[in-house]
């Protein structure tokens, strides 16, 4: 008999396909540097210890609030084709500023083709994806950063030899305007650059959890806190819309709580994230709404209870029972 509903314990639907975390670092990752940043931990600002400055620092855009609920990014007929596989088939919906979009489907479903146009890896075969009133297709990676996308991966990519806070404090290169020759003559703007890195690195690591281990090498930290710390970095590049791949995953039930709690701290700050999780509980438990992807199409979008009773998304991970598929 079909359960009601979408449970976590349902098959594909817990993050314990998680893979190893100790790759390279990234290439190609925005603005961020191949050189470890020289950065000086006593500089830091001790009004951080005050959480509410700390928000208003990891925070600064503030007005972006203003619009909540209107759209911020939109994806329109979007299709991806690679060769003859259609990974994405005419696929619309809108992320609406202020709210914690879930993007769930079976595997292959296309959730991560779906994140990777959105975050300028792939250009769509069809359609478009506006942001922010810009069509993203025209712009390069490092000006999706700058126009306010950033991303974590499914597979953590730290700067593994850096510290806690330089790998932060590489996430803020992305707003910085000093040029070649300013940071070689080391320039009173390229100081104050340098200066604003750190007093923001450590804020976003206090407000992620881990500011006791800013000067810790990332290699070294404990699994949960290096996907806190991609999540700090992320952060860093003053994102207006965060985008999560499977944030969970390798999480026991206490950690995927604590991450909850985050991902909502983040919201509550003003972001807009799009979520890509396995994990129904914690899909369903943080979420303001849900999009559905099967075979590449979209299936459903609702509230998150909508989507727990929806026939058409129990069946996409369930599978229709023999006696109904008759
Ligand atoms: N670069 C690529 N080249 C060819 N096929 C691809 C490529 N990327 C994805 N695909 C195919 O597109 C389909 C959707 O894949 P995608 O990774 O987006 O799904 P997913 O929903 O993220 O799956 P999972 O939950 O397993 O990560 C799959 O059939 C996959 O094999």
């Amino acid at each position: 008999m079909r359960e009601e509903g979408l449970d976590s314990n349902a098959p594909g639907l817990t993050g314990d396909d998680d893979e190893a975390n100790s790759g390279p670092a990234p290439s190609g990752y925005g603005q961020i540097p191949d050189e470890p940043v020289d950065v000086d931990v006593t500089a830091v600002d001790p009004s951080l210890a005050d959480p509410e400055h700390v928000a208003e620092v990891v925070a600064p855009q503030r007005e972006i609030r203003t619009a909540e609920g209107a759209p911020l990014m939109r994806m329109e007929h979007v299709t991806m084709k690679f060769g003859g596989l259609v990974a994405l088939d005419d696929v619309s919906f809108d992320i609406k500023r202020g709210e914690i979009l879930g993007l769930i489907g079976p595997n292959g479903a296309g959730k991560t083709t779906c994140f990777n146009t959105m975050t300028g890896v792939y250009r769509p075969t069809e359609g478009q994806v506006v942001f922010d009133g810009r069509v993203l297709g025209k712009l390069k990676r490092n000006e999706i950063t700058r126009a306010g996308i950033a991303r974590t991966f499914q597979n953590i990519r730290l700067f593994n030899e850096m510290t806690a806070l330089e790998n932060v404090a590489v996430g803020t290169d992305a707003r910085h305007k000093t040029s070649v020759p300013g940071a070689l003559f080391r320039t009173t703007r390229h100081r104050d650059e340098e200066r604003d890195a750190i007093d923001r690195g450590m804020a976003l690591l206090e407000f992620v959890g881990i500011g006791e281990r800013a000067t810790e090498k990332a290699k070294n930290l404990p699994y949960g806190d290096q996907r806190r710390l991609e999540i700090a970095r992320a952060l860093a590049t003053e994102p207006k819309l965060l985008c999560l791949d499977e944030p969970a995953a390798g999480f026991n039930p206490a950690e995927k709580s604590a991450l909850m709690d985050l991902i909502r701290k983040i919201r509550d700050d003003g972001y807009t994230v799009l979520l890509i999780e396995h994990d129904m509980r914690l899909v369903m438990g943080v979420t303001d709404r849900i999009v559905v992807l099967e075979f590449g199409r979209m299936i459903a979008e609702g509230l998150p209870d909508e989507i727990r009773d929806n026939e058409q998304v129990i069946a996409a991970y369930l599978g229709v029972p023999d006696d109904e598929s008759a």
